[in-house]
């Protein structure tokens, strides 16, 4: 018989198209392959070329035996804008195309390992379901993969409850204070204005809202299900979806889980430049060694926020007017509408000069646990939110779409690791806020991220409990994979 190591499993991770999809997920992929499986990462055409392009994804990932890429296509021209604008496009596009693809592919033997070994295991984003069924089909276990937070999953979870409480749809002229009742342990602090975006439709055939109630039912259908956070984080809404999903993988956060592996690797610790879909400008880093310790708030709102140009000036006067120094990732196409276009006023472009630096996209991680950085205005996307807890680094959440509204009402209301400015965009408001977290309230803040960012640490260092799940994960692959093979 066969040693478990001769024999190593060839997993297939299979990614959502989008930045905090694919970067966790190329996480997940790094940390098999360092245990000795081989992986096959399957990108869209569309996000492989754009990763080969700035992040030198083939020459960084050589260093991994038994780790090969592959792609598939989107669907969509070009020129489609792939963020906020047009999100649900993306959805749609994606799997109308995937879905016969992936099957033929897998079949046909496109996806074998370059030794020519079968998948034996699919590790798919959650968000996408029909990888269980063509698993199913083929004989081929398959493990959910849910990037976002797990209090965002508990709530997809209630979709039903909600609707059967009368809490969904959401009425016109709704008091957006009133506080949800459907879901197991957020009784006393979740408004409706805190329910994920795809929640506040006024009405229950909303294609967003459909797709979200149709994904999430289907995860328990997966062998097992992880999750990119931490018992000490999560644990109580974890315990709700355990009810669901009894077998729950939670290994994060994933970049400090990594990083800590890496370290003891020197020779693959280029390996752990991002993974990003954007051209990173580095001189950034240049620029914050030349500030104060802890003086800068950086400001973030991830890869798939849009805004029109009247809240960006909202954003830029509340950012000069507080006389902090802040560094700004502007994307290229973060603004959509040209409203408000015009000269940009004389005293914007002063105090920039005098305190700001604005590039298109920064390397964050490197970013937050710089020591000149001292706080963060993030969309709270769930990466974001992992990466500034880590870095002990306090939060104003100004969320978008998604999980992005329960994410900040956790930050803040949950956990006390900073404010929630949802809904409000606002010059005095900004302003106000971010002296708030650089000055009066920083030492409140600041206390409770620490010990968050503690915790963390502990549970991806040996014996903690991201650690140790990680390990049976592997574990669990190994015994899938034998008993598909044979
Ligand atoms: O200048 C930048 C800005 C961002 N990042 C990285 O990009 C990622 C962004 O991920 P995230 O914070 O999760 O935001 P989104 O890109 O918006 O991610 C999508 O995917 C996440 C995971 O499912 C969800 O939580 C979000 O709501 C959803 O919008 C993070 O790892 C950041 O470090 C950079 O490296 N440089």
């Amino acid at each position: 018989m066969e040693s478990l190591e001769s024999k190593a499993p060839h997993v297939l991770i299979f990614p959502f198209p989008a930045q905090g999809h694919v970067n966790s997920m190329l996480k997940l992929a790094q940390l098999l392959s360092l245990a000795g499986l081989n992986i096959t990462f399957l990108n869209t055409d569309h996000n492989h070329n754009r990763l080969v392009l700035h992040s030198n994804i083939l020459h960084r990932f050589a260093c991994f035996p038994g780790f090969q890429f592959k792609s598939i296509p989107d669907g969509l021209p070009d020129d489609h804008p792939r963020n906020g604008v047009r999100f649900m496009e993306m959805f749609d596009s994606f799997e109308l195309v995937s879905i016969p693809l992936f099957r033929e592919m897998l079949c046909s033997g496109q996806l074998n390992s370059a030794t020519g070994q079968s998948v034996t295991c699919i590790i798919a984003d959650g968000v996408l379901s029909f990888p269980i069924d063509v698993g199913n089909e083929l004989g081929i276990p398959v493990i959910h993969f849910r990037t976002a937070s797990a209090c965002y999953f508990l709530a997809c979870f209630c979709i039903q409850d909600m609707i059967e409480a009368g809490e969904l749809p959401i009425r016109e002229n709704e008091d957006m204070d009133r506080l949800i009742r459907s879901i197991p342990g957020m009784e006393t602090f979740l408004r409706i204005r805190d329910l994920p975006s795809f929640f506040q439709a006024s009405n229950l055939a909303d294609p967003g809202l459909q797709i979200v109630a149709n994904k999430t039912r289907q995860s328990p259908r997966a062998h097992a299900l992880i999750l990119n956070t931490f018992e000490d984080l999560e644990g109580p809404v974890l315990s709700h979806i355990r009810t669901k999903c009894p077998k729950i993988y939670t290994i994060g956060p994933l970049h400090a889980i990594l990083k800590s592996k890496l370290e003891s690797k020197t020779t693959l610790l280029q390996s752990q430049s991002p993974n990003s879909l954007f051209e990173v400008d580095r001189s950034c880093m240049v620029w914050l060694d030349a500030q104060p310790l802890k003086s800068v708030i950086y400001v973030s709102f991830g890869s798939i926020t849009i805004m029109t140009k009247d809240k960006l000036m909202e954003f830029w006067y509340g950012l000069v007017n507080s006389k902090k120094r802040f560094l700004w990732a502007i994307r290229p196409d973060l603004v959509i509408q040209k409203d408000g276009e015009g000269q940009v006023p004389v005293e914007l472009v002063e105090g920039t000069k005098d305190r700001g630096y604005m590039v298109d996209w920064v390397p964050q991680e490197e970013v937050l646990v710089h020591q000149a950085v001292g706080g963060f205005l993030t969309h709270s996307g769930w990466n974001s939110t992992l990466e500034s807890i880590v870095a002990g680094v306090p939060m104003i959440c100004w969320p978008y779409f998604a999980d992005q509204q329960i994410n900040s009402r956790f930050v803040s209301e949950v956990w006390k690791l900073g404010m929630d400015m949802k809904d409000v965009c606002d010059r005095v408001m900004i302003e106000k806020m971010v002296n708030h977290l650089m000055e009066e309230t920083r030492e409140i803040f600041m206390k409770s991220i620490a010990e968050k960012a503690r915790l963390a640490k502990e549970s991806v260092s040996e014996g903690g409990s991201s650690y140790c799940n990680l390990d049976h994960l592997i574990k669990d692959i190994r015994l899938m994979s034998m008993a598909t093979t044979n």
